[in-house]
């Protein structure tokens, strides 16, 4: 018994806790890569690039140790004000984290756009760098080394890795390096929870994925959802009522999202209807209505409303 305390009260000493955020230009596989780690859905993802807009936390808990994950938008430079405000939030994101993940896809090279980032990071001296070589399953061996001595001229990292969130290789040793980075610390969250995002945001972006499933290009940077109820049913326990508005920019796309005869906004409420109730571990009845919010991207006051703060 007494043994059994020492060896509780030594592994306590030796806790580790802290943050760590991906960073990589759109589409490199940062959410597909945290959610891996988490081991459930709390980031979406999708095979369009940029649909990550918020600095989404997922919490692996370990036995000797418990990493944070903030999941930052893709870094690029800023073409419209919504591009600027993203920037500036991945930045003031790295400077707040003890450790940084830079991911590179092992089977595509590397552009002006990774370039770009390796700068960015250089200049926040005080995070440690790990850079992640990721979707190893889509490369062959050579192209991976190749990727990894690319990789490693680009800047000096502390440490390099290849993995795939896919196959889940490696994924536990990078779990290890990132963990070596973290302060020792007590958890900073009591065990079990998952992220510290607010229902109705995640809640959104899981109606803001299922809309973007199978549609054309330029629509996820128009999407925004809001949900703006969420009641339990008078008189039932098992039922809540989500109420929740999609807005997008013109009124061309407002008639893609809802199809021929509205087929399609159908499907979409649908299938956000099955992971919210997922998520929540309730029965949901989604009201989702659609609005034309013109060019709310470059609308300040439009993207308050939506939750993009100065
Ligand atoms: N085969 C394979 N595909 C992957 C892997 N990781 C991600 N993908 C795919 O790559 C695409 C982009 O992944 P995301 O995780 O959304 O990428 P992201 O970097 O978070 O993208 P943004 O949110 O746009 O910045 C998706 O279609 C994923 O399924 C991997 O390890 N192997």
């Amino acid at each position: 018994m007494i043994g059994d305390n020492e060896g509780v009260s030594s592994s306590a000493a030796e806790f580790r806790a802290g943050f760590a955020c991906f960073v990589g230009r759109p589409n490199v596989g940062k959410s597909t890569l945290m959610n891996a780690l988490v081991g459930a859905k709390v980031a979406i993802t999708s095979s369009k690039p940029q649909t990550t807009r918020r600095a989404i936390r997922g919490i692996v808990t370990r036995p000797d140790a418990q990493l944070v994950i903030v999941d930052t938008p893709g870094l690029h430079r800023p073409r419209t004000l919504l591009g600027e405000r993203l920037d500036s939030l991945v930045l003031s994101t790295l400077t707040e984290v003890d450790v940084i993940g830079f991911c590179v896809p092992a089977n595509e090279p590397i552009g002006k756009g990774d370039r770009f980032i390796a700068e960015k990071l250089a200049a926040v001296k005080k995070t440690p760098v790990v850079a992640v070589v990721t979707k190893c399953d889509l490369a062959s061996r050579e192209q991976i080394a190749g990727q990894l001595l690319a990789v490693s001229r680009l800047a000096d990292f502390a440490e390099i890795v290849p993995v795939s969130a896919e196959s889940g290789e490696q994924l536990g040793t990078l779990g290890d390096l990132l963990v070596d980075r973290l302060p020792e610390s007590p958890p900073l969250y009591a065990g079990g929870e998952l992220t510290d995002e607010p229902e109705h945001v995640l809640v959104a972006e899981l109606i803001r994925e299922a809309a973007l499933e199978g549609v054309r290009d330029e629509l996820p940077h128009s999407i925004a959802v809001l949900v703006e109820e969420m009641v339990p049913r008078q008189g039932r326990d098992d039922l809540l009522d989500v109420y929740a508005q999609m807005y997008v920019e013109r009124p061309s796309q407002k008639a893609i999202v809802i199809g021929p005869k509205g087929a399609r906004l159908k499907e979409v409420g649908t299938r956000a209807r099955k992971h919210i109730e997922a998520l929540l571990g309730t029965h949901v009845y989604l009201d989702l209505r659609i609005k034309v919010a013109k060019d709310w991207q470059r609308d300040p006051k439009q993207l308050r409303r939506l939750g993009f703060y100065d």
